[in-house]
């Protein structure tokens, strides 16, 4: 099971990352040490690094600095956050746009955090579903609103560029806390604020 040391382990472990890029070349049919690729092995470890950062970020950290909920208890939305995962399945990039809505109670968070918080979880490897619901669980957990929705588009290369080859078709997830998860009327509301 990966941990939150990650992406130390990464760094660690380069030298024997690339060495296993350069045996996966082989294996697959390459010569690791013809001109295109003599850098290839070092690429993609700190491609890996970047791609799995999330697995070294504490999601309570990066929401950082509550402020006090001044107003009434009124949906707040940022939409259209792209994001960027890896499909834990094939290892191959799942992408698209994020919407994140949530009622304040006692506090409202930096409207920024919000992205990051989404990419503590997508720097992962990932299944769709469950990325949506850390990013719900997590703004539960930290400032306790009355409800959290997210909603996220996903376009999977796993199902694009191989195996069922569906070009452009999109999957949706949703995940709910809160208010949300039984009030037909506000999943409503959150549903045309965000186009759907
Ligand atoms: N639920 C869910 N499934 C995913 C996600 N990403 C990829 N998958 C699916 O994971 C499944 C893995 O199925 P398997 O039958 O074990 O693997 P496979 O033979 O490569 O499957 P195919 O993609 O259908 O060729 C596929 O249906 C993928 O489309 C995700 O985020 N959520
Ligand atoms: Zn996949």
């Amino acid at each position: 099971m990966l941990d939150v040391k990650q992406n130390n382990i990464i760094v660690q472990n380069k030298s024997e990352i690339e060495k296993c890029i350069r045996h996966l070349l082989s294996l697959l049919g390459e010569d690791p040490q013809r001109e295109g690729l003599i850098e290839t092995p070092a690429r993609v470890a700190r491609a890996y690094a970047e791609l799995l950062k999330g697995y070294s970020m504490d999601p309570w950290e990066e929401l950082g600095t509550k402020f006090p909920s001044e107003s009434q208890s009124e949906l707040v939305i940022v939409k259209d956050i792209y994001y960027y995962s890896l499909c834990e399945h094939h290892m191959l990039p799942f992408f698209g746009k994020a919407h994140i809505g949530y009622i304040p109670q006692e506090n409202i968070i930096g409207l920024s955090k919000l992205g990051r918080l989404l990419d503590v979880f997508a720097r992962r490897f990932q299944v769709q579903e469950r990325l949506t619901n850390q990013i719900a669980e997590s703004l539960q957990n930290y400032i306790n609103p009355l409800g959290v929705m997210v909603a996220l588009e996903g376009e999977h290369m796993c199902m694009c560029s191989r195996g069922v080859k569906k070009i452009g078709s999109k999957t949706i997830t949703y995940a709910s806390t809160g208010c949300f998860e039984d009030d037909r009327g506000l999943r409503d509301e959150f549903q045309r604020a965000i186009g759907q």
